[in-house]
């Protein structure tokens, strides 16, 4: 919602201020609503990151950048005004209650494989074991 690009260019400066180093980035690309549709387009973009943080410790920064930044939660995958996701961690497997990594939806989301394939085309899902490469084939 609001700015979109602002809040893309505020969310990579928390990113490297608190999170990790950003060695990658994705273009910038605008989607349609998926999920709840009835809303309007989203901005999307990928960062890679190297990071000492471990994964809980980086879920919470992401989570206190997004407060930062006014997020606030109201209608299940509506409208707001930045998302952070862990999408990979290296190639770890996570099934925590408050996290979950690879990101267990990624493989049905356009927006979040086409991002990965610009950056890391060989990427492999340690869960899946399938490159995105593949994931996007099978997309319907
Ligand atoms: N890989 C992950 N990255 C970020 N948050 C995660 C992850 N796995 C689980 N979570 C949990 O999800 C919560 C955030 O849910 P949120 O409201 O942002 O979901 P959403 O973005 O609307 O939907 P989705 O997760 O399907 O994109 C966080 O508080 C966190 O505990
Ligand atoms: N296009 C697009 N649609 C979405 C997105 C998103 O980032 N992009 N995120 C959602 C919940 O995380 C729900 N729907």
């Amino acid at each position: 919602m609001g700015d979109r690009e602002m809040y893309l260019r505020r969310a990579w400066e928390e990113i490297e201020g608190r999170a990790g180093h950003i060695t990658k980035a994705s273009s910038i690309m605008e989607t349609e609503a998926y999920g709840y549709t009835d809303q309007d387009n989203f901005l999307n973009m990928v960062l890679e990151i190297e990071t000492g943080l471990s994964p809980h410790r980086l879920l919470a920064e992401l989570l206190t950048i997004e407060a930062e930044l006014g997020r606030v939660r109201t209608i299940h995958w509506g409208p707001r005004t930045i998302d952070l996701d862990i999408i990979y961690y290296g190639d770890q497997i996570i099934d925590d209650d408050d996290l979950r990594v690879p990101h267990p939806d990624l493989h049905n989301r356009e927006f979040v494989l086409k991002p990965i394939a610009e950056i890391e085309p060989e990427w492999y899902d340690p869960k899946r074991q399938k490159t995105v490469g593949q994931m996007l084939d099978e997309l319907i």
